[in-house]
């Protein structure tokens, strides 16, 4: 585990609920999160983590409960009470979210150069040599070729463009990334390819991330620490070899055994 703790959590979730009329997203949900650690959340479909994480990452205000993130000069403050563009700065600088879908996470209609150089200016750089080499760079560091540099991204396969996505995000040094099932579409090996690729820069970069996946090998593989979901709330949490390995939980029991479809 590479999580750092002396300065205290990055990210602290309390009480999170979030209530869609009737129908429950999630419920009453607490964690905090360290500097460098990797937190997967688990469970079938509609046990809330898609809503967990757009509320944790202040694409939806929840109903209840509050989402502190420690921010470079104030320290902790509630992302809700920061004004839309205080957030949407946090968003570009010191976050970075990676979705499912490509087509989410890119501009379709720019070229892979711009997607990348287009958030390096969105942070004030404005040399235009400096954000075509820092640009390379990170096209190389996601093993892209940089022949396609000036394509459009809708030219690409899903594994290019979830490389693309992760570079597109990296580039400003985040210091949490969100990952919305960032692997799922993709085919088996180009799934281990990409995971590889996301565990090295995730690690060596000392990145905390989130990440959310119907996929036990993925949590096993990126997350120091799990959190199962259902039903909208968290039924059991710790580090991830000791969930997967020893699930207390009747409910991590039968995800484990792979009884119930996640
Ligand atoms: N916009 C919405 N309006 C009403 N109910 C919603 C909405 N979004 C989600 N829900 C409900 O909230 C619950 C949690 O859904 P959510 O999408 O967060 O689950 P999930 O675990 O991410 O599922 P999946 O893996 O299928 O994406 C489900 O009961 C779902 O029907």
């Amino acid at each position: 585990m590479t999580a750092r703790r002396d300065n205290g959590p990055l990210l602290e979730v309390e009480g999170v609920t979030q209530k869609y009329g009737q129908n429950i997203g999630c419920e009453d949900v607490h964690f905090s999160l360290y500097p460098g650690e990797v937190l997967g959340i688990v469970g079938e479909s509609g046990s809330g983590k898609s809503t967990l994480l757009r509320c944790a990452s202040g694409l939806m205000q929840p109903t209840g409960g509050t989402v502190r993130f420690n921010t470079r000069v104030d320290g902790l403050q509630d992302i809700y009470a920061l004004s839309e563009a205080e957030r949407r700065m946090l968003m570009r600088t010191d976050w970075g979210i990676i979705y499912q879908s490509a087509r989410d996470g890119l501009r379709m209609n720019v070229s892979a150069g711009a997607n990348v150089g287009e958030r390096l200016m969105a942070v004030g750089d404005r040399n235009y040599a400096s954000i075509r080499e820092t640009s390379c760079e990170w096209l190389e560091k996601v093993e892209m070729d940089l022949g396609r540099m000036d394509d459009l991204p809708r030219t690409f396969s899903g594994g290019m463009q979830q490389r693309l996505q992760i570079a597109r995000n990296l580039v400003t040094k985040p210091r949490l990334v969100f990952m919305d099932e960032p692997t799922s579409g993709l085919d088996v090996s180009v799934q281990a390819r990409l995971l590889d690729l996301v565990r090295g820069l995730v690690r060596q970069l000392g990145i905390a991330c989130i990440i959310v996946t119907h996929d036990l090998g993925v949590v096993r593989l990126l997350s120091d620490r799990l959190m199962v979901m259902r039903k909208g709330r968290v039924v059991e949490q710790g580090l991830t070899d000791q969930v997967l390995d020893d699930p207390q939980h009747a409910y991590t029991q039968l995800l484990v055994s792979s009884i119930l479809p996640v």
